[in-house]
């Protein structure tokens, strides 16, 4: 973060005034139709946190929701956290901002905040059918410890220590409202969100995010992603919901898997990601009667004809959070993907991948979380007014 607002480094004579490019990606805009971070080119990193309120006075929780739009608002376009920030302010007192972004740029950071159905409960609020508990799946292992949460903040950019200054700012200026539930760290962003990126790999090697919802795609994310005002409630017309789970990934079994396993279980080639019997990664799968792609391949199951049309868009990271103290990588995939009903669209697609996936042998849930993300701010509005004023 810049402690001069929109400061740049200085021209040389003769030098055209336009500002130079920030190779880290510069500023996503914060407010808009829809809230960043959705359809936003995924960035490279995620700090992802899932909070609890520690009160159920509505008014706290209101003056909270103020101070982190506006803390968030500044941290996306390069400023501290506050102004006066680490270092210009009373000597005597803590700084109002961190100071680990001093100096970095805004590296395309994005923060989007979502509503969990227990706060909804809490706060006296009817929850949309939608934001229904999830059903367990076959296999889940799910920790409490990392499920849940009244709120989120979800923050990507291209440079961690921008994603994690952010977080740890606005778990700050809740604190004495909300307390951290559960965080993640994510890298090498396993899926992309625009036509316009490559597609990364996951911790299995393979490409991830071929066959996502793009920003590129309007009308289906129209369909797929936005939560459209007939769907109701008001509060989330123009928003959608995020689904988070974090997937361990038994990495050093499935490095002792030979390379037509690995192909067969994903249904797709590792080296140029095509789907199985096709050239090129962006052909389109062959699923018809007598298709190469066996019928327990992950991108079969998973695939919207398989599911009654339905599709979401994808937008996890890797991780790895050290070891397991048996001489495992506890790493894996934490998969967060948006839609606009998690029960007809993820709920279906995860009980089949459960059911019958052969990659299930390689991978474990652990974690699991779901969340209605509000719409886009306009000038002047916070995060969650419209569903705390109604
Ligand atoms: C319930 C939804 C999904 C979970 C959970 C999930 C976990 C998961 N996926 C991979 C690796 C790949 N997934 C791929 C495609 C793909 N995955 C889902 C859904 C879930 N994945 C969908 C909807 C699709 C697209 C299917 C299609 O129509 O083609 C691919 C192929 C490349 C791509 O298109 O992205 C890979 C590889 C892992 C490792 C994993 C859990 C750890
Ligand atoms: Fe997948």
């Amino acid at each position: 973060a810049l402690a001069g607002a929109g400061a740049v480094a200085g021209f040389a004579a003769g030098e055209s005034a336009e500002a130079p490019v920030d190779p880290s990606g510069g500023v996503v805009p914060f407010r808009g139709v829809h809230q960043a971070g959705i359809v936003t080119p995924a960035q490279d990193r995620l700090h992802f946190v899932a909070l609890d309120l520690t009160t159920t006075d509505r008014a706290a929780v209101i003056s909270l929701l103020k101070r982190w739009t506006t803390a968030a608002e500044r941290m996306t376009a390069g400023a501290e956290a506050a102004p006066g920030g680490a270092v210009q302010r009373n000597p005597e007192a803590p700084p109002s901002d961190t100071g680990e972004a001093l100096g970095l740029p805004a590296a395309a950071l994005t923060i989007t905040f979502g509503i969990g159905g227990s706060l909804l409960d809490k706060l006296g609020i009817p929850r949309p059918p939608e934001l229904a508990d999830l059903p367990p799946f076959q296999g889940d292992q799910l920790d409490p410890a990392l499920s849940g949460g009244d709120l989120c903040l979800q923050a990507c950019a291209n440079d961690p220590q921008v994603a994690v200054h952010a977080v740890r700012n606005l778990i700050r200026t809740g604190f004495g409202t909300t307390t951290v539930r559960w965080s993640q760290l994510g890298f090498g962003r396993t899926s992309s969100t625009s036509t316009t990126q490559q597609t990364h790999r996951n911790l299995f090697g393979f490409k991830d995010g071929t066959n996502n919802l793009k920003a590129e795609d309007t009308a289906l994310l129209d369909e797929h992603v936005w939560v459209p005002p007939a769907q109701g409630p008001a509060w989330l017309a123009g928003g959608t919901y995020l689904v988070a789970r974090r997937i361990r990934m038994h990495v050093e079994t499935w490095d002792r898997t030979s390379l037509a396993e690995q192909e067969s279980l994903t249904g797709r080639t590792k080296g140029e990601g095509a789907p199985i019997g096709q050239a090129r990664e962006f052909d389109l799968p062959d699923l018809g009667p007598g298709s190469p792609i066996g019928a327990d391949a992950h991108i079969r199951l998973a695939s919207a004809q398989n599911n009654g049309g339905a599709r979401i868009l994808r937008r996890g990271y890797n991780f790895v959070d050290g070891s397991d103290g048996f001489g495992h990588l506890d790493a894996g995939l934490f998969f967060v993907a948006f839609m606009r009903d998690p029960h007809r669209q993820f709920v279906p697609m995860q009980s089949q991948l459960a059911r019958q996936d052969k990659m299930m042998e390689y991978i474990e849930h652990t974690g699991s979380a779901v969340f209605a993300v509000p719409p886009g701010l306009g000038d002047g509005a916070y995060w969650g007014r419209t569903v705390l004023e109604g």
